[in-house]
């Protein structure tokens, strides 16, 4: 009883010392302080407990032997640089000769149990040097995103990965990508954000909503073309089809190849074109991809392989002419018919939202990252968003894009209206803005109503 009331006092004592109600940046602030002097005053002891360290040189324990000294202990590696984080911190590693980056990957559990950590990642950032991504608490859990990120024209923070740092979706070095999911696994929310992003940007936005246009069609200020079904899908994509090939015409014309011109002075892509000159770069979103893919008569059929030979022209030679693809879906394999597995492999980016069964994830994963398989078959119901995203490098991470709701992406759809760019090739599909069409009430009573 005694020692109950030892202990009371001393918290009671803590909290007037501290002042209980400071706000939330000086408890950040504590926290990530705390965590980070007892990585610090621990850091030699757990590298020891978790067998990486090596043993003194020889000249050292020979030094130690002729000056009667002490015998030197092992050594850890040596830490370059400490860097405190919003989520816990990073540390830069030196390693030992002898030891690899595996060593410290291999260790990462033991790394976390050791120092009381949430989450322990590393990566080799160069030759025998690592760092180290420790997280204080599961910052996949309500994903709060840095207020200041490194945003460059095509390049636009999506998602946190599970080790706190911002995931990128980078259009110049990840031209095409594919997202996966089951339905409810967040893959919207994943598009929005994007959208959210991009709005900013200049960039021209088309989309292509198989979902009747209930996602795109409520962000359509910020977009240059939208199509909702997939007749004027395939309209939509040959039209992109055309204006990929006058950009070319416009880079070659540019490009001006005669035995004087400098290699430099050369233009391979829109982004080696004077900036005035400079077609908009297009980003196509496309919802459930499957749809499109889809057939029940011989026209459908028609209209299908139209759609999918436009996808993988577009995925094939896109890029340079600044046109993006970033397909959505529930399944994308070889069961959509033929053309599907060809436009896959085109879209180096994949991430995958929870999946239900082992044949989706590896549509994502199967030819790029096996590992990836794995973790996006083990991602629970209860958190949807929660994402598995990797690229042809065979890298993977796990990670979470913030809540952003179909009012929130509006207004910042609407905010950049004004940057919304006219492209002529794809005015037929701009769409018509103004008071919204009276809702349909469907003849089932206990239907719901259109949103
Ligand atoms: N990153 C997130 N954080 C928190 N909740 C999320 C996140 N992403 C999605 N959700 C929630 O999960 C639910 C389903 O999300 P979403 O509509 O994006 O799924 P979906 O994969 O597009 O489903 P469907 O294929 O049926 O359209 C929504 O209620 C949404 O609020």
């Amino acid at each position: 009883m005694t020692s109950l009331i030892v202990i009371l006092a001393l918290v009671a004592a803590a909290a007037g010392l501290l002042r209980w109600r400071r706000p939330a940046w000086f408890w950040l602030t504590f926290g990530v302080t705390f965590a980070v002097l007892r990585v610090l005053i621990r850091y030699g002891s757990v590298m020891d407990a978790c067998g990486l360290t090596v043993p003194a040189a020889r000249w050292r324990l020979g030094l130690a032997r002729m000056t009667n000294r002490p015998v030197p202990g092992p050594r850890a590696p040596r830490i370059l640089r400490v860097r405190p984080t919003r989520t816990g911190l990073v540390l830069r590693i030196k390693l030992r000769p002898g030891q690899d980056a595996f060593d410290v990957t291999a260790s990462c559990d033991r790394l976390r149990h050791s120092f009381a950590m949430y989450g322990v990642t590393s990566r080799e950032l160069r030759s025998g040097v690592v760092e180290v991504r420790m997280t204080g608490y599961d910052v996949l859990k309500r994903v709060q995103m840095p207020a200041l990120t490194d945003t460059r024209p095509m390049r636009v923070p999506v998602a946190l990965r599970e080790d706190g740092s911002v995931h990128f979706r980078d259009y110049r070095t990840v031209p095409h990508a594919l997202t996966l999911g089951a339905t409810e696994s967040g893959k919207s929310v994943y598009q929005r954000n994007l959208v959210a992003s991009l709005a900013s940007q200049r960039v021209a936005l088309v989309g292509i909503d198989c979902k009747q246009g209930v996602e795109l069609f409520p962000l359509a200020r910020r977009f240059s073309a939208l199509a909702d079904n997939p007749d004027s899908a395939a309209e939509l994509l040959e039209a992109l089809v055309s204006h990929m090939e006058d950009v070319y015409q416009l880079i070659r014309a540019e490009q001006r190849i005669t035995a004087d011109v400098p290699d430099a002075g050369v233009a391979a892509d829109i982004w080696d074109l004077r900036e005035d000159l400079r077609p908009i770069p297009i980003v196509v979103l496309v919802d459930e991809v499957a749809e499109l893919a889809l057939f029940a008569t011989k026209d459908e059929e028609k209209r299908r392989d139209r759609i999918i030979t436009a996808l993988a022209r577009l995925a094939q030679l896109g890029r340079a002419a600044g046109i993006y693809l970033e397909i959505c879906g529930q399944r994308f394999g070889s069961e959509l018919g033929k053309g599907i597995t060809m436009l896959r492999a085109q879209l180096t980016g994949r991430t995958a939202h929870r999946v239900n069964d082992e044949s989706s994830a590896n549509m994502a994963f199967g030819d790029i990252a096996p590992d990836a398989v794995l973790a996006a078959i083990q991602i629970p119901t209860d958190t949807p968003g929660v994402a598995v995203t990797g690229d042809s490098t065979g890298g993977w991470a796990r990670i979470r894009a913030p809540h952003t709701s179909l009012r929130q992406a509006v207004n910042i759809c609407n905010r950049h209206a004004d940057l919304t760019p006219d492209v002529p090739a794809l005015a037929p599909f701009r769409p018509a803005l103004g008071a919204p069409a009276p809702a349909l009430v469907p003849a089932v009573e206990s239907a719901p109503a259109a949103a």
